[in-house]
């Protein structure tokens, strides 16, 4: 039995597959096309097909070849503000290409699927901690592009008889406590990162997207999840599946928010650098608040996350980036 992992290059997934691996599991096959991840991000006992998930007759031979009985699907186009300018793109990229990724896995006989969603599935949600019971309501294009693929693998499930876990991300940030993977992407758009790389003086300052919201400090909340505990939580959704598990959807946060000017005082406390922050116009598409319901995943799963502490997210975060400039420069 062996694990495909699409987008297994890419930030989330590279350390997915670093958790199979870890975890024993001596089979994981990557299918990536490198448009944002790395294949350096892979250990070397991984198989990497490059190309897109969209091209059934390579995902078809890649399925029956390494003889797959679980997918993970990692790959995505994944800005919020990119999928509010570019819409076609995100439902092309996100919705059109998972419809072809799931008609394949169901003609050759994937038993489960573990999908990666969002948060932004929940929009602009009225209560905090957001339930998965919650009406969904995304308001922007990437959300709806997930949500979409959420509908076709579960109607897909209950027509052609194969199981599947939707983990709905909150926000994914930190690195690999070994140092092995990180978020790597040129360019990156995401607080942590950003706010590491001002701290590291590879940016001259920081911009904090509004700072009118209905929220304490009026910038938004968020619920950072750190990356390793977010590939365990695919392990124990992989073992569910392959143990006779009924179909689930669970959120994965730890259940509390911080600001973004909170995170930004977190950044300058654990790296003692400080560095100029610009209070800026609020970005299109952002809700408010989103903080995780995080109750279900650690019911159904049994999940325990060993890493809920943002100091240390920001640690691993400044180590990668640090690490990371040092390789850009080589
Ligand atoms: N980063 C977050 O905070 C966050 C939050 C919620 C959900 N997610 C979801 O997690 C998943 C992974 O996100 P990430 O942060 O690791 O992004 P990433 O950009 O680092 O990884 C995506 C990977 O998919 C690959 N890819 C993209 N399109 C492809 C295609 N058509 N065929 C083959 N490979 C393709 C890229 O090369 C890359 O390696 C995405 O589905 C994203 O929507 C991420
Ligand atoms: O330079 C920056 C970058 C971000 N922000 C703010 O920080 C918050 C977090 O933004 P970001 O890190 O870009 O993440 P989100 O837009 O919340 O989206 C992430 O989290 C979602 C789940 O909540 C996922 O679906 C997305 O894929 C992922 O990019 C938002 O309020 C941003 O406006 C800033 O103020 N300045």
């Amino acid at each position: 039995m062996a694990v495909l992992v699409t987008g297994g290059a890419g930030y989330i997934g590279s350390h997915m597959v670093l958790a199979l691996i870890d975890a024993g599991h001596d089979d994981v096959v990557v299918i990536d096309d490198l448009s944002t991840g790395f294949d350096w991000a892979l250990p070397p006992e991984v198989t990497l097909v490059i190309g897109d998930v969209a091209d059934q007759e390579l995902v078809a031979r890649t399925i029956r070849e390494h003889k797959i009985d679980a997918l993970a699907h990692f790959a995505a186009r994944i800005v919020v503000p990119d999928s509010v300018a570019d819409p076609l793109h995100y439902y092309l990229a996100n919705t059109v290409k998972t419809r072809a990724l799931i008609e394949t896995a169901v003609r050759e006989g994937v038993k489960h699927v573990i999908f990666s969603s969002t948060a932004a599935v929940y929009g602009e949600p009225e209560v905090v901690p957001v339930p998965e019971t919650l009406a969904t309501n995304p308001i922007n294009p990437y959300g709806r592009s997930k949500l979409m693929s959420e509908w076709m693998i579960a109607d897909a499930a209950k027509a052609h008889g194969f199981s599947y876990v939707i983990l709905r991300y909150f926000n994914v940030a930190g690195a690999d406590p070994r140092g092995r993977s990180g978020q790597s992407t040129p360019n990156a758009t995401h607080l942590i990162k950003v706010a590491t790389q001002a701290a590291l003086g590879q940016r001259t300052h920081l911009e904090v997207f509004g700072t009118d919201y209905p929220t304490p400090d009026g910038s938004c909340l968020r619920d950072y999840i750190q990356v390793s505990d977010l590939a365990e939580a695919h392990l124990v959704a992989l073992n569910h599946l392959r143990n006779g598990g009924e179909s689930l959807t669970l959120n994965c946060g730890y259940g509390r928010g911080y600001s973004v000017l909170e995170v930004v005082e977190v950044v300058k406390r654990v790296s003692g650098k400080d560095f100029e922050v610009r209070l800026s116009l609020r970005r299109a598409g952002d809700p408010a608040q989103i903080i995780a319901g995080a109750d279900r995943i650690r019911n159904e799963l049994g999940w325990t996350p060993k890493h809920d502490d943002l100091d240390g997210i920001v640690r691993q975060a400044l180590a990668w980036e640090d690490a990371l400039g040092k390789r850009n420069r080589r």
